[in-house]
């Protein structure tokens, strides 16, 4: 019988004994500050990508009010909720929900894997990291203050809500993904720096712990290539040579947009997760 692929390690990071420049390790996971940053650059294009898909349809604000699912009998809530809380939990049946990378939006209730999952390797993270899931937050700034800035107003034909929801979802799970990844960031900061850390963890000091965590020169980066990642990912493709004038005027999303989500929201609760991380991360 063949046997079960194994999983890949989180995005961008070696296991013990892999690691490109084939160093092993001493039972611990190998990753690096490196590798993760690659994977948070590899994440900017599914962000900027869903953003894009998004923006096809106008603001379809039905499907965010509670009435939007009055003929689903037995659920309270709206359509958007109904449709993420049924996608999470077909998706906890397959075992989604066992990679530290993934974090649901309605974590209650949710089943177990009904598929056999690998035996888990060694935890790359301090197992308080399953305890920090902020998808709350981010679901009310993408909804409340994200959509209405990159989304023209207005309701299309409800046969467009299903298709506006997926959407929804692909953005929502792309920037919980890229946001909750602060664990792995925390980890490698900590492991490279635990004489820096440590003091601020056992101080129970989240402006220290902020302050260490923090480079501006690198988030200033991370605004202008993503700014720059819309500009290409969402311009018309022609064959015959347009100017750059042209090109930035035809974009499907503001590329300006970019850089103020990624500065007003994910890298701030990026960060905020790595401290939530770090300030457990000394617990027995
Ligand atoms: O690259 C890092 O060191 C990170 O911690 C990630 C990140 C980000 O979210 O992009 C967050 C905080 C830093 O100030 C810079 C960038």
């Amino acid at each position: 019988m063949a046997s079960s692929p194994t999983p890949p390690p989180p995005a961008e990071t070696a296991r013990n004994g892999n690691s490109d420049d084939g160093s092993k390790g001493e039972g611990l996971l190998m990753i690096d500050l490196e590798r993760v940053r690659k994977s948070l650059i590899r994440q900017e294009d599914s962000i900027v990508f869903s953003l894009i898909e998004r923006a096809k349809f106008p603001s379809n604000s039905s499907l965010y009010k509670s009435s939007s699912s009055s003929q689903i009998p037995g659920f309270d809530g709206s359509l958007i909720q109904y449709i993420v809380k049924e996608t999470e939990i077909l998706h906890s049946k397959i075992g989604r929900y066992e990679s530290p990378e993934e974090h649901p939006f309605f974590p209650d209730g949710l089943p177990l894997p009904l598929i056999p999952c690998p035996p888990k390797s060694p935890e790359l993270l301090h197992g308080a990291a399953s305890s920090i899931n902020i998808n709350s937050t981010i679901w009310k700034f993408y909804l409340e203050e994200l959509l209405p800035l990159f989304t023209k107003q207005g309701d299309g034909d409800a046969s467009s809500y299903a298709c506006t929801a997926v959407c929804d979802l692909n953005c929502l799970q792309a920037l919980s993904r890229r946001i909750h990844y602060g664990k792995f960031v925390a980890e490698v900061k900590f492991r490279d720096a635990p004489e820096e850390y440590g003091p601020a963890i056992r101080a129970q000091d989240r402006d220290a712990l902020m302050k260490l965590l923090t480079f501006e020169d690198v988030e200033e980066m991370v605004k202008k290539r993503v700014a720059k990642k819309a500009m290409i990912f969402s311009q018309e493709v022609n064959l015959i040579e347009k100017d750059a004038d042209d090109k930035q005027q035809n974009c499907k999303i503001d590329p300006s947009l970019l850089s103020r989500l990624y500065g007003e929201w994910v890298m701030p609760l990026t960060k905020l997760v790595q401290v939530e991380y770090l300030l457990r991360r000394l617990d027995k």
